[in-house]
């Protein structure tokens, strides 16, 4: 049998790090997928191994499914449970002999939250798990959430925990039940890899759409404007669970001013809630809803930098962007990753052809992705 998932990324348009001190934030999904696709193999195909195939990185690990059963004994669960510092450890001796370059040292993290997840909803069936991804790695689009979420799906498909038509052709959506239990297990696997998450990452690849969030509760948003958004990758690196660690540490240094910041940064999310659900047209027009919210893009970047998670990169895309009048922030993480523009709907294709090549100029990447759709799909094939 082989199931195929896709996840998709995100961006989170306000409210990063604050949403992990219980802020709210305003997320939406993007059309750039994580892909993933399970096969079981039987022992005639192979020997009994556990194999994971990370295409983007060029890297495949492999495991005998005996060396996985010794390390978790006793380990299937029908609930989502979390990875004890005991699993962990299990974990790392499986990850730890793996050869993984000291450059690619990131995916340790992701290869962790692979093996509890398979381990804890397949059991230790010898399999093939291939892992594709649209979405650059560690740049603040979610790669990390996309990943658990599609992995999360693909092996909760071939259980009995969840009820899909097995002979469906093309892609399909779980029921309501279903992607709560996908975006428990994914919560689970984004823990491993970012250490502390909030679950808007997780949760809007999961359902999809644009949604607000905050404390772990997630309110579907209806939205009645188109947006436009330009994503500048600065190619810089950086690790999530490292800038999330960052700014909690600031806050146990500054836990007054650090609550003003947090609770700036509520008020920008529920303001720009407020913003998308009101009815177009109404007293406001597209224009108006536009520059309100490059406000508030502006307002939010001013306390991501003083949460200590801007960068270099992000201050040049900034200044190049204001040039032409557009508003950016960044997105995701910071410290590199990505930046967001707001495009209005009148901005003309000439301006924003010579923004993106002044950009590009710096060696920075430069996209328009489709906002919104569906969130995690499942696949059984034949043809894909
Ligand atoms: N396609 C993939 N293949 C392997 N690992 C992945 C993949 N996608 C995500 N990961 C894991 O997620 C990590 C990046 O997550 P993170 O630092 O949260 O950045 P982001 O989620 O913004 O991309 C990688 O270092 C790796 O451990
Ligand atoms: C910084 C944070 O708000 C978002 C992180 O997103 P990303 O991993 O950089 O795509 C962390 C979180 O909410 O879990
Ligand atoms: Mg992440």
């Amino acid at each position: 049998m082989e199931v195929k998932a896709r996840a998709p990324g995100k961006i989170i348009l306000t409210g990063e790090h604050a949403v992990v001190h219980g802020s709210t934030a305003v997320a939406t999904s993007i059309a750039v997928y994580t892909n993933v696709s399970l096969r079981f193999t039987t022992p005639s195909d192979d020997e009994d191994l556990l194999k994971l195939q990370l295409k983007d990185t060029a890297l495949e690990f492999s495991w005998p499914v005996s060396k996985v059963r010794e390390a978790f004994p006793a380990q299937l669960s029908s609930t989502p449970t979390s990875c004890s510092v005991e699993n962990a450890k299990a974990i790392a001796a499986l990850v730890d002999h793996l050869s993984i370059p000291e450059a690619k040292i990131g995916l340790a993290s992701g290869v962790s939250a692979f093996l509890w997840l398979y381990s804890s909803i397949q059991g230790f069936k010898p399999a093939t798990v291939v892992v594709t991804s649209e979405l650059p790695l560690g740049a603040g689009l979610g790669s990390s959430a996309s990943f658990c979420v599609a992995l999360a799906a693909a092996f909760l498909a071939c259980t009995d925990s969840v009820s899909l038509d097995v002979n469906h052709q093309g892609w399909l959506s779980f029921g309501e039940k279903d992607l709560e239990l996908v975006n428990k297990w994914a919560f689970e696997g984004e823990k491993i890899i970012h250490g502390k998450p909030s679950g808007i990452d997780n949760t809007v690849s999961a359902y999809g759409n644009i949604i607000s969030f905050k404390s772990g509760n997630l309110t579907y948003m209806k939205s009645n404007m188109p947006l436009k958004m330009l994503i500048t990758n600065t190619k810089v690196g950086r690790n999530t669970k490292a800038l999330v660690a960052g700014v909690s540490e600031r806050m146990l240094r500054h836990p007054d001013i650090m609550a003003f910041v947090f609770s700036a940064v509520d008020s920008i999310s529920k303001e720009l809630t407020a913003i998308l659900k009101s009815p177009t047209p109404d007293e406001l027009t597209i224009t108006e809803k536009e520059e309100k919210i490059e406000e508030l893009m502006e307002m939010n970047q001013g306390l991501l930098q003083s949460m200590g998670v801007s960068h270099a990169t992000i201050e040049t895309v900034l200044r190049t962007t204001l040039k032409y009048k557009l508003a950016s922030k960044l997105t995701g993480a910071g410290g590199g990753g990505c930046v967001l523009t707001l495009l209005p709907t009148l901005l003309s294709g000439t301006v924003v052809d010579k923004v993106v090549s002044e950009l590009e100029s710096c060696g920075f990447q430069c996209f328009i992705a489709t906002i919104g759709g569906a969130g995690v799909e499942i696949n059984f094939g034949p043809s894909y």
